[in-house]
């Protein structure tokens, strides 16, 4: 069955960005993936130039899932569906670094994986086995436009090629592993990026994950722990500063995709199975036919 719209630029709103509220909304979706409904229903939002876009609150509306239980398969399914190619993913995260101030916002080059693998996190499985390269996991053009739009927030820096390290939660760390993540190298630190980033490498969608410092997480002697607290007031500054800064670049993501500048991003997945042809599962083919159509039949 035809997708109801053709979308291509999604985003996703973490902790704090449950909506688009300056933005017209001209329709609602909630697509039945393979792999289930999405945390919530797609809003397509018009912009003033008349661009649509694909809104999707990664929590749920009223934040009901934690971040072991966001359905992200189904979230980055359902995108895929309505034609969304790009994906500019909003999240609330700790600094782990004194220079990155509560309310300073971040931009990712690498991830490094501390999620305990319970959660689903591969749309290849039961029958098709495939393997995404993911050395560099987001996408490095549609980070330069974002960070091309740093003056569009208001007394905040922009802080590029940082590393996130993804934990599971929902605790927050303790503090030897807040030193560790430090000595590794890592910059932020949050509980959404992953499986998130590797299903959008897998489903062949550009991704780049927006960070918006609102703690120093606990690896600070002289400031109080982080709390949800301490996370909610500052993203009521950072969601108004997120609105800013999308709306600054979405021109700019649309002109790229008007010039398939994210082409790159398609093909790779069609040779990235191992399984023996002869071997893939009608059921496995046919999940995959929602998400990459065309590739496995
Ligand atoms: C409420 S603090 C922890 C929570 O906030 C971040 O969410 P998101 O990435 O969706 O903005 C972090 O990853 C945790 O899920
Ligand atoms: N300190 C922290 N640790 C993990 N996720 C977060 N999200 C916001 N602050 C965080």
């Amino acid at each position: 069955m035809a997708a109801p719209h053709d979308v291509k630029i999604g985003v996703i709103g973490g902790t704090g960005l449950y909506k688009l509220d300056h933005l017209e909304i001209v329709d609602e979706i909630y697509p039945d993936t393979p792999w289930g409904k999405p945390s919530s229903k797609i809003v397509i939002i018009s912009t003033h130039t008349g661009l649509k876009i694909a809104f999707l609150a990664r929590h749920g509306e009223g934040h009901i899932y934690n971040p072991s239980e966001i359905p992200s398969r189904a979230n980055i399914a359902a995108l895929k569906y309505i034609g969304v190619q790009v994906i500019i993913a909003f999240s609330a995260v700790g600094s782990l670094r004194e220079e990155i101030k509560p309310r300073d916002f971040v931009l990712p080059v690498q991830v490094i994986d501390r999620t305990k693998g319970i959660r689903p996190h591969t749309f290849f499985e039961n029958g098709i086995a495939g393997h995404a390269s993911f050395a560099d996991p987001f996408n490095e053009k549609l980070g330069k436009i974002i960070a091309s739009h740093a003056s569009a927030l208001d007394n905040a820096t922009l802080h590029l090629n940082k590393t996130l390290v993804c934990m599971e939660g929902p605790a927050f760390s303790t503090r030897a592993e807040s030193n560790l993540y430090r000595s590794w190298g890592c910059d932020v630190i949050n509980m959404s990026c992953l499986p998130e980033a590797k299903l959008a490498r897998e489903a062949e969608i550009a991704y780049q994950m927006v960070c918006m410092s609102t703690d120093y997480d606990c690896w600070k002697t002289d400031i109080e722990v982080v709390t949800v607290d301490t996370v909610i007031q500052n993203l009521r500054a950072n969601g108004e500063n997120a609105k800013k800064l999308l709306v600054a670049v979405l021109g700019d993501v649309e002109t790229a995709i008007k010039q398939d500048g994210f082409k790159d991003v398609r093909g790779p997945m069609k040779y990235a199975v191992i399984t023996d042809r002869g071997m893939w599962t009608e059921d496995a083919k046919k999940r995959l036919e929602y998400l990459l159509p065309g590739y496995y039949t």
